[in-house]
């Protein structure tokens, strides 16, 4: 549910970057093969096996399991003020590939942020299904959270889970420090609990969709499950706005 407009201060222009487990641990997780040229075998060593990750031989030497991928979703519904229990949820999201504004630097495009969202008490896993590693990408957007803001009676108001220090707290997003991702067909994305992201925006010709299967916890009561804000910059045609600068696609190799 939309809980507060922010205002745009100032106009920003980022450029999306590739995304990376390192580059995108301060808001989540992203989760691919770890070695996607090692193939299960029943002679493969252990040594031969990418280290902290958790990585065994499994099902009897015909698959290799990274048991250590990436940090344990988490559901922190037992402290929502509703007390409503959550429930695990796996659900589809299908999501038309974003039209870009016109770009004069050569980039595919660009795309305007305009609506930024978070989940307080749950971790969210978006897994592209179907789509092809090497053509099919997604932008993540997401943006650490201000300081809690004493002043503000909406934000005092807003449910988020108290005294944890790792997670990102109530404050609304800072734009100024907002980040932009390229994801590829072949990782997924997970969300910390309460980091701000844009609604999924995937890339692609007009008409196209990638299909996401999206796995959180949610309890049905809104201001808990999620929590929108729309980010306006002002009626007039020079307001401020926040764009993201989309290289374009990987060009393919002709063999
Ligand atoms: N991320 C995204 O596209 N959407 C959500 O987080 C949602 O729960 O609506």
């Amino acid at each position: 549910m939309i809980v507060q407009t922010v205002p745009i201060r100032h106009p920003l222009t980022l450029a999306a970057e590739p995304l990376t487990p390192s580059s995108f641990a301060p808001f989540g997780a992203v989760l691919a093969n770890p070695a996607p040229a090692t193939l299960p075998s029943v002679t493969l060593s252990a040594s031969s096996l990418p280290p902290s990750v958790g990585a065994v031989v499994a099902n009897q030497g015909t698959a290799i399991q990274y048991r250590a991928l990436a940090p344990p979703l988490r559901d922190l519904y037992a402290q929502a003020a509703s007390a409503r229990p959550s429930t695990p949820r796996t659900t589809m999201f299908v999501c038309g590939a974003r039209e870009l504004l016109p770009s004069e630097s050569g980039s595919a495009g660009l795309f305007e942020v305009k609506v930024l969202e978070r989940h307080p008490f749950t971790t969210q896993t978006f897994v592209p299904l179907g789509a092809s590693a090497a053509s099919s990408r997604y932008l993540v957007i997401v943006a650490p959270s201000l300081a809690p803001d004493a002043s503000s009676a909406v934000e005092k108001q807003l449910p988020v889970p108290e005294g944890d220090d790792s997670l990102p707290g109530r404050g609304m997003p800072d734009l100024s420090r907002l980040r932009a991702f390229v994801a590829t067909g072949a990782q997924a994305v997970t969300y910390g609990a309460g980091t701000w992201h844009a609604p999924m925006a995937a890339l692609g010709p007009a008409g196209t969709a990638i299909d996401f299967v999206v796995v959180q916890f949610a309890n049905d009561v809104p201001v808990e499950d999620c929590q929108e804000v729309v980010l306006e910059g002002g009626k007039e045609g020079d307001a401020p706005r926040i764009v993201v600068r989309v290289p374009g696609p990987p060009k393919m190799s002709k063999l």
